[in-house]
């Protein structure tokens, strides 16, 4: 799916009347299958422009469209159907505690039914093989079948993501995906990601603030702060200047407990991090 915004300004609804927007007067373009990191100190408005892209907040200035349809300027119904085409993980995903772990991966499949549809796949899981193939890929198969509320905070998050392997939409829009995951879950998660979409031509959009696994994993960085876009470039193209600037006042965000030297190796390399792929 490709994604236009223009000259967007967008607040929360909930945000004080004084506020201000917490996008700015942002233009992005992203084509179809293109795999895009948003970068970024906290607040800096990557989860609002999600919102943005998933046509969950309404700009109050500025044209988005996606697949070149004004999501906006559509009947109820038809911005029911656009929004079918397109899956959000949230960082925290929204499992009812007592639900099965299939029936969770499964309700992947929901934005893209009618009521009808969903209310019978809740009750009555169908693609078990689809569930175990998407939770493979995040070595949780064992799992299927097991309530989410007897679930770790890392395993909840891959259940989650397991979601969009089961998923017909052909946009991802994913909010910190690692945030409950070590580093080798959160590498195999990132290679899980990256590579089904590219496969699929799906256009995968994701919030990282783990800056070394968005600049192992995506080929473009948009890099955000204070509500505006302030690099968006080729990967290879993305300097430690750029990332320190981006993250200037905020370097504890950038560094977390890892050694600077580390790090800015780190952002030197151009090479993507080998993936262990089985990691048990
Ligand atoms: N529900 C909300 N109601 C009102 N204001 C909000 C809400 N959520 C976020 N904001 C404000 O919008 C701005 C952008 O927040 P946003 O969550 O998009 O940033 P972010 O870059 O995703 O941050 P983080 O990395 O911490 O998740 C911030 O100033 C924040 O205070």
């Amino acid at each position: 799916m490709k994604l236009q915004i223009q000259g967007i300004d967008a607040c929360h609804p909930s945000a004080a009347p004084d506020s201000a927007p917490a996008i700015k007067k942002m233009s992005l373009h992203i084509d179809s299958g293109e795999q895009v990191a948003l970068i970024g100190p906290s607040g800096a408005g990557k989860t609002t422009l999600l919102q943005v892209l998933s046509c969950t907040i309404k700009p109050q200035h500025g044209s988005i469209s996606l697949n070149d349809q004004k999501p906006w300027a559509l009947s109820k119904r038809k911005l029911q159907k656009l929004r079918g085409q397109l899956i959000v993980a949230p960082q925290v995903p929204p499992l009812p505690p007592r639900q099965r772990v299939i029936t969770s991966v499964l309700a992947g499949r929901l934005p893209a039914m009618n009521l009808m549809q969903s209310i019978k796949s809740l009750f009555y899981p169908v693609d078990i093989p689809a569930a175990h193939s998407a939770l493979s890929k995040l070595d949780l198969p064992e799992k299927i079948f097991e309530r989410v509320d007897r679930l770790s905070g890392g395993e909840r998050q891959r259940v989650g993501l397991a979601r969009l392997f089961v998923s017909p939409a052909k946009l991802w829009l994913v909010d910190e995906p690692l945030s409950a995951l070590d580093p080798t879950r959160a590498r195999q998660a990132m290679s899980a990601l990256t590579e089904t979409a590219q496969s699929n031509g799906i256009t995968l959009v994701c919030t990282l603030h783990q800056v070394d696994m968005a600049l192992a994993f995506f080929t473009r960085i948009v890099g955000l702060r204070h509500g505006e876009i302030e690099f968006d470039l080729p990967t290879e193209q993305v300097t430690p200047a750029m990332l320190k600037s981006l993250y200037s006042q905020y370097e504890h965000e950038l560094l977390g407990n890892q050694d600077r030297e580390l790090i800015e190796k780190q952002f030197e390399r151009a090479a993507p991090i080998v993936v262990v792929n089985n990691c048990r």
